[in-house]
């Protein structure tokens, strides 16, 4: 019965995902997707300049090639970064701040459609994170199974940072590596981890010297399932994930609603409008420096 709910429900979901793939492909590859011939791995890298910030194009187009990779049977997906600064800087803040409503809308489906795909992908997943990822970066790689991260880098749900309440869904994230006393702490805070604190209190798995290490502890990782059936692997893991996802799919539309209300808010706006151009500010002396 919960199996036949489970298959019904990404079914419906699926849909939504393969609508806005197809109707906004990028033009240019926002997306790296290489499957190696031996491993049958898929490698999947973000590639938009300058940090990997996450727009409705470059989400639509890790929906797509999670859709190619599942279709293509590859055995399991590897997600890193294509430059070795920021694996992922998170939501692009310019489609949150003093944002068109309309975008604002389909921009808010799309971060809900990318979690959803990652987070019930049926091939194992993992993420050889080889730059910051703070925010929606962090949310990406807990989305995966399992995380090798590079040293000297920052990981952490930072939202309260910048005056955001991250939305239960995204909060559920961290509930699914860390307890949950630890998982407030770090929200409640912003906390932004160093590489050895988020090995220490198991939000990465291990830690790797150089991106190839971590590209091949991912891999080992997923060869742990060669003697699993594929279909049972994918079905108890979103039996597992099941209460998760239900809370999003279960009211969508109140999420959207909910969301939509805070970052129009002038509280968020002049908080985000603040930290943004402290950003630029840090970059334009970075130049300057440089
Ligand atoms: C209900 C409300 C919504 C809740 C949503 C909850 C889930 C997710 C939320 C988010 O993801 S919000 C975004 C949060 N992201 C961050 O706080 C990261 C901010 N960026 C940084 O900390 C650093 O840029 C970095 C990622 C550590 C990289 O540092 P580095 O020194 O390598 O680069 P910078 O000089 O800082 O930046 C280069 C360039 O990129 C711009 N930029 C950086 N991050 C973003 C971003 N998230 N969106 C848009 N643009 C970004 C930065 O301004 C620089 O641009 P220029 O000034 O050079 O044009």
């Amino acid at each position: 019965m919960l199996r036949s709910k489970i298959l019904n429900r990404i079914r419906l979901l699926k849909p939504v995902i393969d609508r806005r793939c197809m109707s906004s492909a990028s033009k240019t590859p926002l997306t790296l997707l290489e499957v190696d011939d031996k491993s049958g791995i898929a490698t999947l890298s973000l590639n938009r300049p300058p940090v990997n910030s996450l727009n409705i194009d470059l989400m639509n187009s890790i929906i797509e090639s999670i859709t190619e990779i599942e279709g293509n049977k590859s055995r399991g997906l590897i997600l890193t970064s294509a430059n070795d600064r920021v694996f992922c800087a998170g939501l692009d803040l310019n489609e949150l701040h003093k944002p068109n409503q309309e975008r604002l809308k389909e921009f808010w489906a799309v971060f809900q459609d990318v979690w959803l795909a990652l987070h019930l992908c049926s091939v194992p997943t993992a993420a050889a994170i080889n730059g910051h990822a703070p925010a929606g970066g962090c949310l990406l790689a807990t989305a995966c199974e399992y995380r090798v991260m590079l040293p000297q880098m920052t990981i952490g749900l930072n939202e309260t940072q910048f005056g955001y309440m991250a939305p239960k869904w995204v909060m559920l994230s961290y509930l699914s590596v860390l307890p949950r006393r630890l998982a407030e702490r770090a929200l409640t805070q912003g906390k932004l981890f160093t590489t050895a604190e988020a090995l220490d209190v198991g939000l990465v798995d291990e830690i790797a010297a150089s991106k190839e290490e971590a590209l091949a502890k991912c891999s080992t990782f997923i060869d742990s399932f060669s003697k699993a059936n594929p279909l049972a692997r994918s079905l108890t893991k979103k039996q597992i994930r099941e209460p998760d996802v239900q809370k999003l799919i279960a009211d969508r539309a109140g999420d959207l609603k909910e969301c939509l209300e805070y970052i129009n808010s002038p509280l968020l706006q002049d908080g985000l409008g603040a930290y943004f151009e402290a950003l630029k500010q840090k970059s334009r002396s970075k130049a300057g420096k440089s």
